[in-house]
């Protein structure tokens, strides 16, 4: 009795129950398919099915904050729509609690030719709030939106940012037991998208549901609870967000053909290597193919005697991972193999952030390490190269380079200025974009733990002195 009882009080808290919901679009080559398979006596079939989404289920609890998220074309935007019943399922059962208000496409819902004052009582007719409630409500509402003497415009007159500050006020002021916002908060300045946020945190406390679709992995881990993982409309995975978010930049940045061809040596090569003064270090190279990444289009890469032949990313556990929190330690593993005989080996990296500004390179040379003095064809020579990702928060990509030295510039790299130095520096491979992987933020309170404000943490101290 005491299990109904539970099950009961589970039941009474859920804001929304997606049950085995999938959703299948006819795709017809041709146009004229569909007439044909229209009048055809026999029923046959002129389509391909294809499944936007294929038997997803998950629930949502009130108060709850959910996450869903998946590269384009992963059945998010289908998904929302069915929930605030746009769009209707080809089966499974949707059950939803209560008033749902939807940021879904920018201005959907809105009329242009009304001003944005009109609007706002259209909107509060489309969501059941009688006129008068919402003339008490106009003056939080504006004081919200924030667009001065613009709300007295036609809204085709607004810019993209106004639009989404007046509709984000409209829906969360009549506080809707559910609220979907999809991109649209993207368009908003970082004070608005602030404001929103405090909103839907105060919204949240007082049992309102939310669902967010954002390709901002940070959002995700900041302000959900859960997330739904979608690839191809599967659930990939369905819980805890960080874990959603793990996952997400797992997709495609995994080196799914391991078993292809890649196969990781684990005995190392070191039996083509000339003998100098360098004494062996044996790489403790990751066993878990997750580690790995796909390797780029041929477009990405340069060959020029060596060959890049596997990528690997792990927390300083040793763990694949592509999400790692501020000032956490990654540890890159590359290797190439070498395609002509090559003298001193250099390896290095290139970390690039989303607008692809170089933020942090930096090769074994520059490390001052001995390094083997002649490498013969067919060897394989393997890097391992922890940076510390004292880096803004945010998703970030990385390109790799192996390049050869001559012995004798080598031995005197100390004393040769750097110029010299790249002037007698050969490139054997570069291999641009090998994969991404995400910084994000930390989540601690206090000003100690937030590590720096800006694009890098630098080396530096502070003191204080006063009279
Ligand atoms: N009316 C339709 N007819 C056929 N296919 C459709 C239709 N609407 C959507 N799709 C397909 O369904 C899949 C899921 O689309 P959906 O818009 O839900 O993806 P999404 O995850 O929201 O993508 P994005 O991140 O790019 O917004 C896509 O492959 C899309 O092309």
């Amino acid at each position: 009795m005491l299990l109904g009882t539970v099950c009961e009080e589970i039941m009474t808290n859920i804001a929304v129950k997606i049950e085995n919901i999938s959703k299948v679009y006819k795709l017809y080559n041709r146009p004229i398919d569909r007439l044909k398979e229209s009048l055809n006596p026999f029923s046959l079939k002129y389509h391909q099915d294809f499944f936007a989404l294929n038997n997803v289920s998950f629930d949502i609890q009130k108060g709850e904050s959910v996450g869903i998220i998946g590269k384009n074309g992963s059945g998010k935007s289908t998904l929302l729509k069915i929930i605030t019943g746009v769009l209707t399922p080809t089966s499974g059962t949707v059950t939803v609690k209560g008033r749902i208000a939807a940021l879904l496409e920018l201005g959907a819902g809105f009329n242009p030719e009304y001003t944005g004052i009109e609007n706002i009582y259209l909107q509060g007719s489309i969501m059941g709030v009688d006129r008068l409630e919402m003339e008490e409500k106009i003056p939080e509402i504006l004081d919200f939106a924030d667009i001065g003497e613009f709300i007295h415009q036609p809204v085709k007159n607004y810019s993209s940012g106004m639009f989404v500050r007046l509709a984000f006020a409209v829906s969360t002021i009549v506080e809707p037991d559910i609220l979907i916002v999809d991109e649209a908060l993207a368009v908003g300045d970082v004070f608005f998208r602030q404001k929103c946020f405090d909103r839907m945190e105060y919204l949240r406390r007082n049992d309102t549901s939310i669902i967010m679709v954002t390709h901002s992995m940070n959002e995700i881990r900041q302000y959900c609870n859960r997330a739904l993982l979608l690839n191809q409309g599967r659930t990939l995975f369905w819980g805890s967000a960080d874990e959603a978010v793990q996952h997400y930049f797992f997709l495609d940045n995994t080196m799914d053909n391991f078993k292809n061809g890649l196969k990781v040596d684990e005995k190392g090569n070191n039996g083509r290597l000339e003998n100098n003064s360098w004494s062996r270090t044996k790489i403790d190279w990751p066993s878990n193919p997750n580690a790995f990444y796909a390797l780029p289009r041929e477009s990405e890469v340069i060959n020029n005697g060596a060959i890049c032949t596997s990528v690997a990313l792990c927390n300083s556990n040793r763990e694949p991972s592509r999400m790692f929190v501020q000032g956490e330690t990654g540890i890159f593993y590359y290797e190439f193999e070498l395609s002509q005989d090559a003298d001193v080996p250099i390896g290095g990296i290139l970390l690039f952030n989303d607008k692809n500004i170089l933020i942090h390179g930096k090769n074994s040379l520059q490390y001052d390490i001995e390094a083997p003095e002649r490498i013969r064809k067919g060897a394989k020579v393997r890097f391992k190269q922890e940076i510390t990702l004292a880096i803004a928060p945010g998703e970030y990509t990385f390109s790799l380079g192996f390049s050869t030295i001559a012995k004798d510039v080598f031995l005197r790299r100390n004393e040769l200025h750097y110029i010299m130095l790249d002037e007698n520096r050969t490139n054997l491979c570069y291999v641009g974009k090998v994969g991404s992987f995400f910084i994000s933020a930390c989540l601690g309170n206090s000003i100690t733990e937030i590590p720096f404000h800006g694009l890098a943490d630098l080396p530096g101290d502070i003191v204080i002195d006063a009279k």
